[in-house]
Protein backbone atom coordinates (compact mmCIF):
# COMPACT_ATOMS: atom_id res chain seq x y z
CA UNK A 1 0.00 0.00 0.00
CA UNK A 2 3.26 2.44 1.02
CA UNK A 3 6.52 2.22 0.55
CA UNK A 4 8.54 5.06 2.14
CA UNK A 5 12.77 4.07 0.69
CA UNK A 6 15.53 6.18 2.71
CA UNK A 7 12.90 9.23 3.64
CA UNK A 8 14.01 11.89 5.74
CA UNK A 9 12.93 14.97 6.88
CA UNK A 10 15.39 18.03 8.43
CA UNK A 11 14.05 21.54 9.47
CA UNK A 12 15.65 24.48 9.22
CA UNK A 13 14.96 27.54 10.87
CA UNK A 14 17.22 30.73 11.56
CA UNK A 15 19.99 28.79 10.55
CA UNK A 16 19.03 26.09 12.85
CA UNK A 17 18.53 22.50 11.87
CA UNK A 18 16.69 20.06 13.12
CA UNK A 19 16.77 16.56 12.08
CA UNK A 20 13.03 15.64 12.93
CA UNK A 21 13.21 11.77 11.26
CA UNK A 22 16.31 10.54 10.39
CA UNK A 23 16.49 8.73 6.60
CA UNK A 24 14.63 5.28 6.91
CA UNK A 25 12.51 2.65 5.03
CA UNK A 26 9.11 1.19 5.23
CA UNK A 27 6.46 -0.62 3.97
CA UNK A 28 3.15 -1.17 5.30
CA UNK A 29 0.65 -3.15 3.30
CA UNK A 30 -3.13 -3.17 2.50
CA UNK A 31 -5.14 -4.71 5.88
CA UNK A 32 -2.43 -3.88 8.42
CA UNK A 33 -3.25 -1.76 11.67
CA UNK A 34 0.20 0.02 12.50
CA UNK A 35 0.31 1.89 15.91
CA UNK A 36 2.90 4.53 15.91
CA UNK A 37 3.93 5.38 19.12
CA UNK A 38 6.98 6.93 20.74
CA UNK A 39 8.04 10.09 23.57
CA UNK A 40 6.87 14.04 23.03
CA UNK A 41 9.48 15.50 20.43
CA UNK A 42 10.22 12.22 18.84
CA UNK A 43 8.93 13.30 14.93
CA UNK A 44 5.66 10.95 15.31
CA UNK A 45 3.33 14.35 14.45
CA UNK A 46 6.38 15.08 11.34
CA UNK A 47 6.07 11.35 10.39
CA UNK A 48 2.28 11.65 10.22
CA UNK A 49 1.85 14.21 8.37
CA UNK A 50 4.07 13.28 5.81
CA UNK A 51 2.04 9.82 5.58
CA UNK A 52 -0.88 12.32 5.26
CA UNK A 53 0.50 14.27 2.45
CA UNK A 54 -0.03 17.14 4.95
CA UNK A 55 4.16 18.31 4.62
CA UNK A 56 6.62 17.48 2.42
CA UNK A 57 9.78 15.31 2.99
CA UNK A 58 13.21 16.40 2.62
CA UNK A 59 15.13 13.52 0.89
CA UNK A 60 13.94 10.04 -0.24
CA UNK A 61 10.77 8.74 -2.10
CA UNK A 62 7.00 7.89 -0.94
CA UNK A 63 5.20 5.38 -2.87
CA UNK A 64 1.57 5.18 -2.14
CA UNK A 65 -0.77 2.40 -3.86
CA UNK A 66 1.66 2.66 -7.02
CA UNK A 67 2.04 6.33 -7.39
CA UNK A 68 5.17 7.75 -6.71
CA UNK A 69 4.21 11.09 -4.71
CA UNK A 70 7.67 12.89 -4.12
CA UNK A 71 7.21 14.73 -8.06
CA UNK A 72 3.69 15.35 -7.79
CA UNK A 73 2.07 19.23 -8.30
CA UNK A 74 0.57 20.20 -4.44
CA UNK A 75 -3.10 19.65 -6.45
CA UNK A 76 -2.54 16.22 -7.45
CA UNK A 77 -1.12 15.25 -3.91
CA UNK A 78 -4.70 17.43 -2.38
CA UNK A 79 -6.60 14.79 -4.63
CA UNK A 80 -4.97 11.87 -3.48
CA UNK A 81 -5.36 12.88 -0.13
CA UNK A 82 -8.98 13.51 -0.68
CA UNK A 83 -9.43 10.20 -2.22
CA UNK A 84 -7.39 7.63 -0.44
CA UNK A 85 -6.84 8.81 3.29
CA UNK A 86 -9.09 9.02 6.31
CA UNK A 87 -7.98 11.48 8.98
CA UNK A 88 -9.32 10.69 12.29
CA UNK A 89 -7.83 14.15 14.92
CA UNK A 90 -7.69 13.75 18.54
CA UNK A 91 -10.00 17.36 18.65
CA UNK A 92 -12.33 15.50 16.09
CA UNK A 93 -12.53 18.57 13.99
CA UNK A 94 -16.08 18.19 13.40
CA UNK A 95 -17.84 21.61 11.86
CA UNK A 96 -20.12 23.12 14.71
CA UNK A 97 -22.40 24.47 11.90
CA UNK A 98 -23.17 21.42 10.25
CA UNK A 99 -25.24 18.29 11.61
CA UNK A 100 -24.08 15.02 11.55
CA UNK A 101 -25.09 14.15 8.30
CA UNK A 102 -23.66 17.17 6.14
CA UNK A 103 -20.70 17.00 8.49
CA UNK A 104 -19.75 13.75 6.49
CA UNK A 105 -21.13 14.64 3.11
CA UNK A 106 -18.87 17.35 3.15
CA UNK A 107 -15.27 15.60 1.52
CA UNK A 108 -17.81 13.49 -0.47
CA UNK A 109 -18.87 16.75 -2.29
CA UNK A 110 -15.36 16.95 -3.55
CA UNK A 111 -15.29 13.34 -4.91
CA UNK A 112 -17.15 12.47 -8.33
CA UNK A 113 -19.84 10.74 -6.65
CA UNK A 114 -23.91 10.98 -7.40
CA UNK A 115 -26.23 12.54 -4.37
CA UNK A 116 -27.74 9.18 -4.45
CA UNK A 117 -24.15 7.88 -3.58
CA UNK A 118 -23.52 10.09 -1.12
CA UNK A 119 -26.59 9.47 0.51
CA UNK A 120 -26.05 5.57 0.54
CA UNK A 121 -22.17 6.27 1.84
CA UNK A 122 -23.24 8.04 4.44
CA UNK A 123 -26.29 6.37 5.67
CA UNK A 124 -23.89 3.01 5.58
CA UNK A 125 -21.50 4.56 8.00
CA UNK A 126 -23.48 5.91 10.65
CA UNK A 127 -24.81 2.45 10.88
CA UNK A 128 -21.57 1.49 11.28
CA UNK A 129 -20.58 3.87 14.13
CA UNK A 130 -23.77 3.28 16.03
CA UNK A 131 -25.30 6.80 15.26
CA UNK A 132 -27.81 6.48 12.52
CA UNK A 133 -30.74 7.63 14.42
CA UNK A 134 -28.79 10.71 15.05
CA UNK A 135 -28.15 11.93 11.75
CA UNK A 136 -29.75 15.62 12.45
CA UNK A 137 -27.74 16.29 15.01
CA UNK A 138 -25.15 18.95 15.43
CA UNK A 139 -22.03 17.97 16.69
CA UNK A 140 -22.32 20.05 20.53
CA UNK A 141 -25.84 17.34 21.17
CA UNK A 142 -23.16 15.03 21.27
CA UNK A 143 -20.88 13.10 23.84
CA UNK A 144 -17.16 13.17 22.66
CA UNK A 145 -17.18 9.98 22.35
CA UNK A 146 -19.68 10.27 19.88
CA UNK A 147 -18.27 12.49 18.05
CA UNK A 148 -15.02 11.07 17.64
CA UNK A 149 -17.56 8.09 15.96
CA UNK A 150 -19.17 10.80 13.42
CA UNK A 151 -15.22 11.64 12.51
CA UNK A 152 -14.87 8.08 12.14
CA UNK A 153 -17.26 7.43 9.72
CA UNK A 154 -16.51 10.23 8.22
CA UNK A 155 -13.13 9.61 7.71
CA UNK A 156 -14.58 6.13 6.37
CA UNK A 157 -17.25 7.20 3.95
CA UNK A 158 -14.64 8.08 1.16
CA UNK A 159 -13.70 4.29 1.34
CA UNK A 160 -9.99 5.42 1.57
CA UNK A 161 -6.75 2.74 1.50
CA UNK A 162 -6.21 4.19 4.85
CA UNK A 163 -7.11 5.60 8.23
CA UNK A 164 -4.88 7.55 8.96
CA UNK A 165 -5.40 8.28 13.49
CA UNK A 166 -3.37 11.26 15.39
CA UNK A 167 -4.21 10.54 19.15
CA UNK A 168 -7.81 9.29 18.66
CA UNK A 169 -8.37 8.82 22.04
CA UNK A 170 -6.53 11.67 23.30
CA UNK A 171 -9.51 13.72 24.18
CA UNK A 172 -11.73 10.85 25.83
CA UNK A 173 -12.18 9.24 29.11
CA UNK A 174 -10.69 5.55 29.53
CA UNK A 175 -14.60 4.19 28.93
CA UNK A 176 -15.07 6.16 25.70
CA UNK A 177 -11.40 5.46 24.29
CA UNK A 178 -12.01 1.97 24.85
CA UNK A 179 -15.03 2.13 22.73
CA UNK A 180 -13.07 4.06 20.09
CA UNK A 181 -10.50 1.46 19.91
CA UNK A 182 -12.89 -1.38 19.85
CA UNK A 183 -14.56 0.49 16.84
CA UNK A 184 -11.35 0.86 15.27
CA UNK A 185 -10.80 -2.54 15.43
CA UNK A 186 -14.14 -3.63 14.68
CA UNK A 187 -13.53 -1.23 11.31
CA UNK A 188 -9.69 -3.09 10.60
CA UNK A 189 -11.39 -6.73 11.00
CA UNK A 190 -13.75 -5.72 8.07
CA UNK A 191 -10.78 -4.95 6.32
CA UNK A 192 -9.48 -0.93 6.31
CA UNK A 193 -6.41 -0.84 7.06
CA UNK A 194 -5.48 2.04 10.06
CA UNK A 195 -2.05 3.90 11.13
CA UNK A 196 -2.59 5.32 14.46
CA UNK A 197 0.09 7.56 16.58
CA UNK A 198 -0.33 6.84 20.35
CA UNK A 199 1.32 7.56 23.69
CA UNK A 200 -0.35 4.84 25.09
CA UNK A 201 1.70 1.49 24.98
CA UNK A 202 -1.76 -0.07 26.19
CA UNK A 203 -2.95 1.08 22.93
CA UNK A 204 -0.03 0.26 20.59
CA UNK A 205 -0.57 -3.33 22.16
CA UNK A 206 -3.57 -4.01 20.47
CA UNK A 207 -2.56 -3.18 17.07
CA UNK A 208 -0.52 -5.80 15.01
CA UNK A 209 2.65 -4.34 14.16
CA UNK A 210 3.89 -0.90 16.40
CA UNK A 211 6.71 1.54 14.75
CA UNK A 212 8.72 3.27 17.59
CA UNK A 213 10.30 6.79 16.92
CA UNK A 214 12.94 8.18 19.05
CA UNK A 215 14.90 11.19 18.29
CA UNK A 216 14.07 11.04 14.78
CA UNK A 217 14.92 7.27 14.67
CA UNK A 218 11.70 5.07 13.43
CA UNK A 219 12.25 1.68 14.78
CA UNK A 220 10.33 -0.97 12.83
CA UNK A 221 9.00 -3.73 15.28
CA UNK A 222 7.73 -7.03 13.72
CA UNK A 223 4.33 -7.84 13.45
CA UNK A 224 3.23 -8.78 17.08
CA UNK A 225 1.70 -11.51 15.79
CA UNK A 226 3.69 -13.01 13.45
CA UNK A 227 6.41 -12.61 16.30
CA UNK A 228 4.02 -14.73 18.72
CA UNK A 229 3.92 -17.22 15.73
CA UNK A 230 7.58 -17.20 15.33
CA UNK A 231 7.90 -17.45 19.08
CA UNK A 232 5.70 -20.66 18.97
CA UNK A 233 7.34 -22.15 16.48
N1 LIG B 1 7.85 23.37 11.70
C1 LIG B 1 8.90 22.99 12.42
N2 LIG B 1 10.05 23.74 12.38
C2 LIG B 1 11.13 23.36 13.09
N3 LIG B 1 11.21 22.26 13.86
C3 LIG B 1 10.11 21.48 13.93
C4 LIG B 1 8.90 21.81 13.24
N4 LIG B 1 7.98 20.84 13.49
C5 LIG B 1 8.58 19.96 14.33
N5 LIG B 1 9.85 20.34 14.60
C6 LIG B 1 10.82 19.61 15.44
O1 LIG B 1 10.91 18.27 14.96
C7 LIG B 1 11.02 17.36 16.05
C8 LIG B 1 9.88 16.32 15.99
O2 LIG B 1 8.62 16.97 16.26
P1 LIG B 1 7.21 16.24 16.19
O3 LIG B 1 6.16 17.28 16.36
O4 LIG B 1 7.15 15.40 14.96
O5 LIG B 1 7.26 15.28 17.49
P2 LIG B 1 6.10 14.40 18.19
O6 LIG B 1 6.71 13.08 18.46
O7 LIG B 1 4.88 14.42 17.35
O8 LIG B 1 5.80 15.16 19.54
P3 LIG B 1 4.44 15.24 20.41
O9 LIG B 1 4.15 13.84 20.88
O10 LIG B 1 4.82 16.17 21.53
O11 LIG B 1 3.36 15.80 19.53
C9 LIG B 1 11.00 18.20 17.33
O12 LIG B 1 12.34 18.43 17.72
C10 LIG B 1 10.35 19.50 16.89
O13 LIG B 1 10.79 20.58 17.66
Amino acid sequence: MLKMTNLGKTYITDSVKTEALRPFDLSISQGEFVAVTGPSGSGKTTFLNITGLLENYSSGQYVLDGQDITSLSDKARSKIRNEKIGFIFQSFNLIPELNLYDNIDMPLRYRSFSSKERDSRIMQVLEQVGLAGRKNHYPHQLSGGQQQRVAIARALAGTPSFLLADEPTGNLDSQMAAGIMSLLKDIHQQGTSIIMVTHDPNQAAQAQRVIEVRDGVLRDARPIKVAAEAAIA
